[in-house]
């Protein structure tokens, strides 16, 4: 066992509830256990917690990958919370308001929240934690963010987080640091390993905004406009990640880390990630209805199309490749003609947001190059 292991294993958690059993939330379960931590893992599906308690498998959400001993499962989210010294709130980002009104009343007082999901609520505009504080008042709040497909965390495939967090009150050790501290000890494993940081606003914004982003480089692939072209909207769907961290309070450098970057190059550039394939089978022609034969697939950069390009114009901030999407996802522009406006934008200095023209000289002609590209 190294070092890192042994120190890890004394600042640990000893219990911890998960709330959500799909396929994050599980992985994330397995690490916890693997981990050394007493683990309740909350489903709301009986049958994948007898799966988990009973089979040492979720066939659902993670098919054919064993997961740890003793890992619990059930259905009561009392039971799930009882006694748990801190939490991870694992579902859909469209569900964390109505799923942390519900933690917090049976979370023990003094338990760190931690939000594993990615996304801004529609309305609002509010990060996860956010909405997590607004439901569960006075408590440490976290995230866990970076680059993480589930499948291969679960099969122990190495893995790297950022776990971030916050809190009003101070201290000698203040409390969120402390909590951040103890959460990537409780998750700290051969395979997997937490860096932590303070900056929970530019980590939070770079999971939201970065599937936005691989949507649009999904669409991209699915239309075969190249690699060239990817490359230039994973550069600039960072600088919009960027530019609203910073504009909310971010800092710079986080986007530059694994929350970031790390998670853009990754959802950017793979058919694992939800987000990108959606993209794809929209830019190979496939409609909306069609997508993932009509099956329901949490893609969460369509709805944050709308609500990150929504809290973007509230602060007078221009995200070009968000708001591309937003027009297809929304019907307002054929594909073709809202990539087509987007490249076609007045060229400016590099590291400034690009600015769409709707008289710019060479519209006409991109447009009609990519139309000739889509199917
Ligand atoms: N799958 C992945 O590789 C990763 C996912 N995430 C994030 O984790 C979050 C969850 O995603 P997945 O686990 O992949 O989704 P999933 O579709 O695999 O599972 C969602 C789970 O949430 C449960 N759920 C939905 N609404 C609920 C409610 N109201 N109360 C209790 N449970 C509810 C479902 O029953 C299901 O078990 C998302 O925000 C996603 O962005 C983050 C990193 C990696
Ligand atoms: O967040 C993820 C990887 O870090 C998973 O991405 P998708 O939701 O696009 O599958």
């Amino acid at each position: 066992m190294s070092n890192t292991i042994q120190r890890a294993e004394q600042l640990s958690y000893e219990e911890i509830a998960v709330i959500g059993a799909g396929a994050w939330g599980t992985a994330l379960a397995a690490v916890a256990r693997r981990a050394g931590c007493s683990v309740r893992l909350f489903s709301r599906d009986a049958a994948t917690a007898e799966a988990i308690v009973n089979g040492r498998q979720n066939p659902r959400y993670l098919p054919g990958i064993t997961l740890p001993e003793g890992l619990m499962a059930t259905t009561s989210l009392e039971q799930a919370l009882d006694g748990a010294e801190a939490v991870l709130i694992v579902t859909p980002s469209g569900t964390i308001r109505t799923v942390s009104r519900d933690v917090a009343q049976f979370a023990p007082e003094g338990a760190p929240l931690f939000a594993c999901a990615k996304g801004i609520e529609a309305q609002t505009g509010l990060l996860m934690t956010g909405i997590i504080a607004e439901e569960a008042p006075n408590r440490v709040l976290g995230c866990v963010s970076g680059p993480t497909f589930a499948t291969e965390t679960a099969a122990q495939q190495p893995t790297a987080v950022t776990i971030a967090c916050t809190s009003s009150s101070a201290g000698p050790v203040p409390p969120h640091k402390l909590a951040a501290a103890r959460m990537a000890a409780s998750l700290t494993t051969d395979s997997f390993r937490p860096y932590v940081s303070d900056d929970l606003i530019g980590v939070e914004i770079g999971g939201a905004v970065k599937n936005v982003i691989a949507i649009a480089c999904g669409i991209l692939d699915g239309a075969q406009f190249g690699e060239n072209a990817r490359a230039a909207l994973i550069t600039r769907g960072l600088n919009e990640i960027k530019e609203l961290a910073v504009v909310l309070g971010g800092r710079r450098e986080t986007v530059t880390g694994l929350s970031g970057i790390g998670d853009l190059m990754l959802t950017c550039s793979s058919t694992k990630s939800r987000n990108f394939s959606y993209g794809r089978q929209r830019g190979q022609g496939i409609s909306e209805a069609d997508v993932f034969d009509g099956k329901p697939v949490v893609v969460e950069g369509r709805e944050n199309a709308i609500t990150i390009t929504d809290l973007a114009r509230r602060y007078r901030l221009h995200m070009p490749i968000c708001e591309m999407v937003r027009a297809i996802v929304e019907g307002q522009q054929p594909i073709g003609e809202a990539f087509a406006a987007f490249w076609a934008a007045p060229i400016e200095a590099e590291p400034r947001a690009m600015q769409i023209s709707i008289t710019h000289p060479a519209e006409t002609a991109a447009q009609e190059k990519f139309e000739e590209l889509l199917p």
